[in-house]
């Protein structure tokens, strides 16, 4: 069972363009999607089409639209009742999948929201195998919420706790990371390892070998596995002992919303399959490139990825974090989120 944490989720709508987006004047969309998102809601939307067990723990009143969108796509939530409403997000794409994002900052919670937040992940946490800790936080949620709930979890647990996979941003990751807990898994993309470990973002997506130097140092600072997405560069796997990249199968980008969120539950479906690091990277990766391929926040089902696509090879040598890469990113098969 994997439990993922939306600390912030929101009602996704995505608008597509028929024409490059023109700031300032009217246009018209060609189609429109309506989605429950926020990053750990992707996940365990993810693993639901994936066959796995998932619960998706959650803030927001049972009757809030969010959370009907949820149970009508059969999503298992355990939610904390909020006084505000869970934030709308809008995602703007044009035809050659660019894609815009305008994120709300989401309802203020006070300390009694996140005492019954943590109580609740806590309790769900009891059965999970993986603990997925995914999104911004909230407008008034403490900025080392994720630590405080690896604490809170690590204490409550009677056995084995779960394996703790975060995806996040700013300062909660910042706390995460300095707070010292250690997790077992981290899924940044290559703005939020140059977030964390300082370099220019643009040069560690476009090379492996610096975004791989860049992991090891989340990897020296407690985190056990570092998977970074890196767009169309596709995405590393760094551990202790190893790291290896695997590249981008070829795809037509039409949304980049939710790939990332993808690519982490691949990670986990291969995990959960027994596969070994290099297999989990390449369902990573297959599982990011399906769901860029397609529309709003759609989450891609195992028979729709291609993970023998993605080449993985080992990486011996990893440049120096301080080297600048003279490749140029290939925007159009970004799969930043
Ligand atoms: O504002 P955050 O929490 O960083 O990200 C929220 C979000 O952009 O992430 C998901 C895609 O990864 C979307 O479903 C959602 O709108």
């Amino acid at each position: 069972m994997i439990v993922t944490v939306t600390a912030n989720p929101s009602l996704d709508r995505t608008i597509e363009l028929g024409s490059a987006l023109a700031r300032g004047e009217v246009q018209r969309a060609v189609a429109s999607h309506e989605q429950p998102g926020g990053k750990g809601v992707n996940v365990s939307r993810a693993l639901i089409a994936s066959g796995l067990d998932t619960v998706a723990v959650l803030p927001g009143d049972a009757s809030d639209p969010m959370l009907v969108a949820l149970r009508a796509e059969r999503i298992p939530i355990a939610n904390v009742t909020i006084a505000g409403r869970v934030r709308s997000n809008v995602t703007v794409t044009e035809p050659d999948g660019t894609t815009t994002k305008l994120n709300e900052p989401g309802p203020t919670l006070g300390p009694a929201d996140e005492a019954a937040l943590i109580d609740v992940i806590v309790s769900q946490a009891k059965r999970a195998e993986w603990l997925v800790l995914a999104g911004s936080l909230p407008p008034g949620l403490s900025p080392d919420f994720y630590a405080r709930v690896v604490t809170a979890v690590r204490a409550a647990s009677d056995g084995t706790p779960p394996l703790i996979a975060v995806d996040s941003s700013g300062a909660p990751m910042l706390a995460l990371v300095e707070s010292g807990v250690g997790v077992d898994l981290v899924k940044p993309n290559g703005e939020e390892l140059a977030e964390l470990v300082g370099g220019d973002a643009d040069a560690i997506e476009a090379d492996p070998r610096l975004a791989a130097s860049a992991a090891r140092l989340l990897v020296e600072r407690g985190c056990r596995a570092v998977l970074a997405t890196l767009g169309g560069n596709g995405a590393v796997l760094v551990t202790a002992d190893d790291a290896w990249h695997a590249t981008m199968p070829p795809i037509v980008v039409r949304s980049t919303v939710g790939a990332g969120d993808s690519s982490l539950a691949g990670y986990l479906y291969a995990q959960q399959r027994g596969a070994s690091p290099e297999g989990r990277l390449a369902q990573a990766v297959a599982h990011g490139a399906a769901a860029a391929a397609l529309a709003g926040s759609t989450v891609p089902t195992p028979g729709q990825t291609r993970p023998h696509d993605a080449s993985v090879a080992p990486l011996t040598s990893p440049s120096s974090l301080t080297s600048r890469s003279t490749t140029t990113p290939t925007p159009s098969t970004d799969t930043k989120e």
